[in-house]
């Protein structure tokens, strides 16, 4: 047990209905914790504006909030019933914190799945509550802000308390998921239950009544903040914006829907119309977005798809379904899958024709995970653990095809991963960019004369996809681009629904 005591205090109804004068950057509080700072403790001491002065943008006062170094005992067990919101609220709030603290909300998860010795119900219950709270972090964060005065010095409290506000303020459209009183009581049952909250259960039960109570002024005070409005750090919202001037709207939205579960159906052991039939006969409904790609209605459990667990089909987003086809590949050919893992176009390649594979990754734990669903495919390739921008691995055979689905920010995979938004920095952009520029310099002199390079990010940001492949183009002048999809936005729609991706196709001329 910890004698530390919460130190949130809550903000007086007056200061908070009023608009507080902008007084720095919000997504500030968005930047990754340095793990050296030092819990700020002192009381927000700027004084709300005047109700007369300019309302376009009140802010309340940053917060330094996450650069706490989080203190959260990470491996209590909780004493609540396994299928309790209290345990789910608990277990939100831990991953919530580890994801503030830097750690990608899977792995975060997993952390909690096995210090709760969750059972399977209580996991699902976690895990939802935990991605909807990502989709819903800003503005539940922007309405902390309104309700207290001072950096809660617990981010496990913050994150339960957010928690809390995502369920009790469900997108528009939404029904809430259960009573409010029912979450008010659950959040209190579960601050009190962990012992690095237990002191905050009245704090925690003032917050979410004042919630209530004001919900309609605190609501509207709060969406006049970008960062409440969109649930994205405002630095991601300048940059969508400043990339596409017209469509940044559409973009910000798409990455805050649930995604689809989209199936590619291995048309080397199954044609799409007898698959049809049998996701038919098993009562699941579906509908084609892509040659071999089928949008399920109702998402479900894998071992509930047919012929999953022999090899029929692959879960893979439609706008990933187009890389392999894009290799124009031929029986015989060596291939090489530059950044393979977890295999998801590895097993496409494979599926497509009979050719010699070497799949790499510089994670040996991820490549294991593509010999897993290749094996689960009845296909195989040569699984190699190293870095492609090295060439210690390299026998110096040259490639026919190359595929580089280079490591990026995945910026356009945001509704699969709601976290990476509030793990990614601005920074990061720019480190990723010269990475994947080494990749490709270095894969191109392992490509044969008239064989195809194709790059592949799954990034929004144009410094990653059409600068980087521009540039390439610049530095090899022994390349020749190919006609392939560039840009796709996130979409979604009758017979449409794909990640934003970007895709460049490149040739070697002949010597
Ligand atoms: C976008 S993911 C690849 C997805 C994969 N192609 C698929 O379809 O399933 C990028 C991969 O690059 C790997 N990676 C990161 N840095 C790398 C490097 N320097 N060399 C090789 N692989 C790297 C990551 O481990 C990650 O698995």
């Amino acid at each position: 047990m910890t004698d530390k005591r919460p130190t949130l205090t809550i903000k007086p109804k007056a200061a908070s209905a009023r608009p507080t004068k902008p007084a720095g950057n919000p997504a500030a509080q968005y930047a990754r914790p340095k793990p050296a700072a030092k819990p700020e403790r002192k009381l927000d001491a700027k004084p709300a504006a005047a109700p007369n002065k300019p309302a376009a943008a009140p802010t309340p006062a940053p917060r330094p909030s996450y650069e706490v170094k989080p203190q959260f005992q990470q491996a209590y067990r909780p004493d609540l019933p396994g299928d309790s919101l209290a345990l789910a609220l608990l277990g939100a709030a831990s991953a919530v914190a580890q994801v503030r603290g830097g750690t990608a909300l899977p792995q975060a998860l997993s952390n909690v799945f096995a210090a709760f010795g969750a059972t399977p119900q209580g996991r699902g219950a976690i895990q939802d509550l935990a991605y909807r709270t990502m989709r819903g972090l800003g503005r539940a964060e922007t309405l902390l802000g309104l309700m207290t005065t001072k950096a809660p010095d617990v981010p496990m409290l913050v994150g339960l308390i957010q928690c809390a506000l995502v369920l009790l303020d469900p997108p528009a459209g939404e029904a809430p998921a259960y009573e409010p009183f029912t979450i008010v009581d659950q959040a209190v049952t579960a601050a009190g239950n962990h012992p690095d909250m237990a002191h905050a259960k009245a704090m925690v039960n003032a917050v979410l009544r004042r919630f209530l109570r004001e919900r309609e002024e605190l609501v509207a005070t709060a969406l006049k903040q970008a960062l409440a409005q969109w649930n994205y750090p405002q630095w991601w919202i300048d940059a969508t914006k400043a990339a596409y001037p017209r469509d940044w709207e559409a973009i910000l939205a798409a990455g805050n829907r649930h995604p689809p579960l989209t199936l590619r159906v291995n048309t080397r052991k199954i044609s799409l119309e007898d698959y049809l039939r049998q996701l038919e006969q098993a009562g699941l409904e579906a509908d084609q977005v892509g040659p071999a790609a089928l949008r399920l209605k109702q998402a479900t459990n894998v071992s509930q798809i047919p012929g999953f667990h022999d090899g029929l089909v692959s879960v893979q987003d439609a706008g990933a379904q187009l890389a392999a086809p894009l290799l124009g590949l031929e029986d015989g050919m060596r291939v090489l899958d530059a950044c393979a893992a977890p295999g998801g176009k590895s097993g496409h390649i494979l599926e497509l024709a009979n050719v010699e594979l070497t799949a790499v990754d510089a994670d040996p734990q991820r490549l294991a995970r593509v010999g897993d669903n290749l094996g689960r495919l009845g296909l195989s390739a040569t699984l190699v653990a190293a870095e492609a921008q090295s060439k210690d691995w390299w026998d110096g055979q040259a490639f026919d095809r190359i595929l580089a689905d280079v490591p990026c920010t995945a910026s356009g995979i945001v509704r699969r991963h709601p976290d990476i938004r509030w793990l990614r920095r601005k920074t990061d952009t720019r480190q990723l960019t010269t990475l994947s520029g080494e990749i490709l310099d270095n894969l191109w002199q392992m490509l044969r004369a008239d064989g195809k390079l194709l790059f592949v990010t799954c990034s929004l940001w144009p410094q990653e996809s059409e600068a980087q492949a521009a540039a390439f183009a610049a530095r090899h002048t022994d390349a020749v681009r190919l006609d392939a999809p560039g840009q796709l936005l996130p979409a979604s729609g009758a017979g449409l629904d794909h990640d934003g991706l970007f895709y460049a196709l490149f040739q070697k001329r002949a010597a």
